[in-house]
Protein backbone atom coordinates (compact mmCIF):
# COMPACT_ATOMS: atom_id res chain seq x y z
CA UNK A 1 0.00 0.00 0.00
CA UNK A 2 1.36 3.36 -1.16
CA UNK A 3 2.42 5.22 1.98
CA UNK A 4 0.05 8.56 3.57
CA UNK A 5 1.70 12.09 2.89
CA UNK A 6 1.27 14.77 5.81
CA UNK A 7 2.48 17.70 6.23
CA UNK A 8 3.41 19.80 9.17
CA UNK A 9 3.14 23.26 9.82
CA UNK A 10 3.20 25.81 12.97
CA UNK A 11 3.20 29.50 13.66
CA UNK A 12 5.79 30.59 15.80
CA UNK A 13 3.69 30.63 18.97
CA UNK A 14 2.77 26.97 18.19
CA UNK A 15 6.01 25.35 17.35
CA UNK A 16 6.58 23.99 21.21
CA UNK A 17 3.00 22.49 20.94
CA UNK A 18 3.48 21.04 17.38
CA UNK A 19 7.36 19.62 18.25
CA UNK A 20 5.54 18.35 21.80
CA UNK A 21 2.89 16.56 19.41
CA UNK A 22 5.06 14.95 17.20
CA UNK A 23 7.23 13.95 19.69
CA UNK A 24 4.49 12.08 21.83
CA UNK A 25 2.55 10.37 18.10
CA UNK A 26 6.26 9.65 16.99
CA UNK A 27 4.92 5.92 16.10
CA UNK A 28 2.23 6.70 14.86
CA UNK A 29 3.43 9.46 12.69
CA UNK A 30 6.86 7.67 11.80
CA UNK A 31 4.80 5.75 9.09
CA UNK A 32 4.33 8.64 6.73
CA UNK A 33 5.95 10.60 4.27
CA UNK A 34 6.57 13.91 6.03
CA UNK A 35 6.96 17.81 4.91
CA UNK A 36 7.09 20.40 6.83
CA UNK A 37 7.93 24.18 6.49
CA UNK A 38 11.28 25.01 7.15
CA UNK A 39 11.59 26.31 10.77
CA UNK A 40 8.64 24.36 11.73
CA UNK A 41 10.60 20.72 9.76
CA UNK A 42 13.71 22.02 12.00
CA UNK A 43 12.34 22.13 15.14
CA UNK A 44 10.13 18.79 14.52
CA UNK A 45 13.99 16.99 13.99
CA UNK A 46 15.55 18.74 16.74
CA UNK A 47 13.33 17.28 18.96
CA UNK A 48 12.89 13.59 17.05
CA UNK A 49 16.15 13.04 15.29
CA UNK A 50 14.96 9.99 13.96
CA UNK A 51 12.37 11.11 11.63
CA UNK A 52 13.14 11.80 8.33
CA UNK A 53 11.19 15.37 7.26
CA UNK A 54 11.87 16.92 4.05
CA UNK A 55 11.85 20.61 4.50
CA UNK A 56 10.33 23.18 2.51
CA UNK A 57 10.83 26.99 2.47
CA UNK A 58 10.23 28.98 5.63
CA UNK A 59 6.29 30.16 5.39
CA UNK A 60 6.83 33.64 5.30
CA UNK A 61 9.50 32.56 1.95
CA UNK A 62 6.90 30.25 0.31
CA UNK A 63 6.29 27.23 2.01
CA UNK A 64 3.00 27.51 2.38
CA UNK A 65 2.95 28.10 -0.91
CA UNK A 66 4.78 25.29 -1.40
CA UNK A 67 2.88 22.96 0.35
CA UNK A 68 -0.77 24.03 -1.08
CA UNK A 69 1.12 23.38 -4.62
CA UNK A 70 1.24 20.01 -3.65
CA UNK A 71 -1.90 19.67 -2.45
CA UNK A 72 -3.50 20.71 -5.50
CA UNK A 73 -1.27 17.96 -7.30
CA UNK A 74 -2.74 15.62 -5.05
CA UNK A 75 0.47 15.06 -3.28
CA UNK A 76 -0.59 15.66 0.58
CA UNK A 77 -2.88 13.21 2.43
CA UNK A 78 -3.54 15.63 5.91
CA UNK A 79 -2.61 18.43 6.79
CA UNK A 80 -1.30 19.22 10.58
CA UNK A 81 -1.07 23.14 11.09
CA UNK A 82 -1.02 24.64 14.55
CA UNK A 83 -1.92 28.37 13.63
CA UNK A 84 -1.16 31.07 15.97
CA UNK A 85 -4.62 32.94 15.76
CA UNK A 86 -3.52 35.92 18.21
CA UNK A 87 -0.15 37.68 16.52
CA UNK A 88 -0.17 39.31 12.88
CA UNK A 89 1.19 37.10 9.86
CA UNK A 90 2.69 38.82 7.22
CA UNK A 91 2.16 36.32 4.74
CA UNK A 92 -1.57 35.75 5.99
CA UNK A 93 -2.16 35.67 2.25
CA UNK A 94 -0.69 32.40 1.76
CA UNK A 95 -1.60 31.11 4.87
CA UNK A 96 -5.62 31.63 3.89
CA UNK A 97 -4.46 30.23 0.42
CA UNK A 98 -3.12 26.72 2.06
CA UNK A 99 -6.15 26.52 4.51
CA UNK A 100 -8.18 27.28 1.03
CA UNK A 101 -6.44 24.49 -1.15
CA UNK A 102 -7.14 22.03 1.88
CA UNK A 103 -10.64 22.48 1.77
CA UNK A 104 -10.99 22.57 -2.02
CA UNK A 105 -9.04 19.15 -2.15
CA UNK A 106 -11.12 18.14 0.95
CA UNK A 107 -8.30 16.65 2.96
CA UNK A 108 -8.16 15.86 6.53
CA UNK A 109 -6.71 19.41 7.92
CA UNK A 110 -6.16 19.90 11.89
CA UNK A 111 -5.97 23.43 12.67
CA UNK A 112 -4.83 23.23 16.32
CA UNK A 113 -3.47 20.31 19.01
CA UNK A 114 -6.76 19.41 20.34
CA UNK A 115 -7.84 18.16 16.76
CA UNK A 116 -4.69 16.59 15.36
CA UNK A 117 -4.58 14.42 18.63
CA UNK A 118 -7.83 13.16 17.92
CA UNK A 119 -7.13 13.31 14.19
CA UNK A 120 -3.70 11.20 14.44
CA UNK A 121 -5.22 7.71 15.87
CA UNK A 122 -7.75 7.44 12.60
CA UNK A 123 -4.84 7.28 10.01
CA UNK A 124 -3.42 3.79 9.49
CA UNK A 125 -0.88 4.89 7.53
O1 LIG B 1 4.86 30.55 8.65
C1 LIG B 1 4.50 29.41 8.73
C2 LIG B 1 3.12 29.05 8.43
O2 LIG B 1 2.38 30.09 7.90
C3 LIG B 1 5.43 28.35 9.12
O3 LIG B 1 6.68 28.51 8.52
P1 LIG B 1 7.98 28.05 9.29
O4 LIG B 1 7.77 26.63 9.70
O5 LIG B 1 9.10 28.19 8.34
O6 LIG B 1 8.10 28.97 10.48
Amino acid sequence: MQKLTLALVAHDAKKDDMADFVAMHENAIRPFILFATGTTGGRVMERCPSLSVTRLKSGPLGGDQQIGAMIAEGKIDALFFFVDPLSPHPHDVDVKALMRLALVYNIPMALNRATAERLIVTFDP
